[in-house]
């Protein structure tokens, strides 16, 4: 049984005519990162959410480790594109917070080891007593995902976290965050707008039709090496195949309003095997 795995997922909101999304599947093993990929409104946050345990689905289940999600929890971390920091406690007192609130029998020099060690990580060790007012939206965003890592979560959820940042920065931080991924081996589903981030960071890519009544229409296995980094990516000719063909899907083929069945939906490898292969996902 995969570490997480959504059966049948739908959400219709009270006084809309059809569901957002519906018979969604998809699965993510332990240590895999995985992106969702679709154009606005067809469902991602809801999911996201609903993973949170912040949002109850109208159908479906959600099992993660072996236990159902049924509300929110300190095994998952989650990353708002809006940093969500509470602006009266320095940045390592907004990271200690929830390391305390995850090991309540810590002594503090341990809640302050743990804090101060994910901060340095993400490249804050020299500002550790700054309150958010003084800091740049790149390192509020980056306060964020320590605080997330530093609860060791057993998944991380994250919502467009870079969505707000300018390139330059938004590029640092995802070469920040593709290593502590790469030597925690944390598991990882992220919502993003940006293919090339997607490629970047993916082990899995999975491609949500337009809404309403949206489905996971395809699941794109990035194959590239894991050592994968921002600048040799771009000298990859597979790069720009699985990048034409998430392009492709979202332009040309995500608004096909097939209806959603419950089979599971193809795995493609772009470049490698063009084939359409059943489904790994199930
Ligand atoms: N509380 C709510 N009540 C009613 N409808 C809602 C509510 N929250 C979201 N929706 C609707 O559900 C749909 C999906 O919203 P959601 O935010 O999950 O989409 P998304 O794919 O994450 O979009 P984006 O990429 O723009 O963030 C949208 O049409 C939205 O208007």
């Amino acid at each position: 049984m995969a570490f997480l795995q959504v059966k049948n997922l739908a959400k219709a909101y009270p006084g809309s005519d059809a569901p957002v999304f519906e018979n969604v599947n998809f699965c993510i093993e332990k240590g895999e990162f995985v992106c969702i990929i679709g154009h606005s409104g067809c469902g991602k946050t809801t999911i996201l959410n609903a993973l949170a345990g912040l949002e109850t689905a109208s159908a479906g289940d959600i099992a993660m480790d072996g236990r159902e999600v049924a509300g929110p929890g300190l095994d998952r971390g989650v990353v708002f594109q809006s940093h969500a920091l509470m602006p009266w406690l320095s940045v390592i007192d907004n990271v200690k917070f929830g390391v305390r609130s995850r090991w309540p029998e810590w002594t503090r020099a341990q809640v302050e080891e743990q804090a101060a060690r994910y901060l340095a990580m993400v490249g804050l060790g020299q500002a550790l007593h700054k309150r958010p007012s003084m800091l740049s939206g790149g390192m509020k965003q980056r306060v964020g995902i320590a605080r997330a890592f530093a609860i060791q979560p057993k998944m991380l959820l994250l919502d467009e976290p870079f969505g707000a940042l300018d390139a330059l920065t938004r590029g640092t931080i995802q070469d920040e965050l593709l290593r502590i991924v790469q030597a925690t081996a944390q598991t990882v589903f992220m919502i993003t707008h940006d293919v090339d981030e997607a490629i970047l960071l993916s082990d899995r890519i999975l491609l949500m039709s337009n809404g309403p009544r949206a489905r996971i229409a395809e699941i794109v296995e990035v194959t590239l090496p894991r050592s994968r980094t921002r600048h040799d990516l771009h000298h990859d000719p597979r790069f720009y195949r699985i990048r034409n063909h998430l392009v492709d899907f979202l332009v040309s083929r995500s608004k096909d309003a097939q209806p959603a069945g419950q089979t599971p939906p193809p795995v493609v490898r772009p470049g490698e095997d063009e084939s359409l292969t059943p489904s790994l996902a199930a």
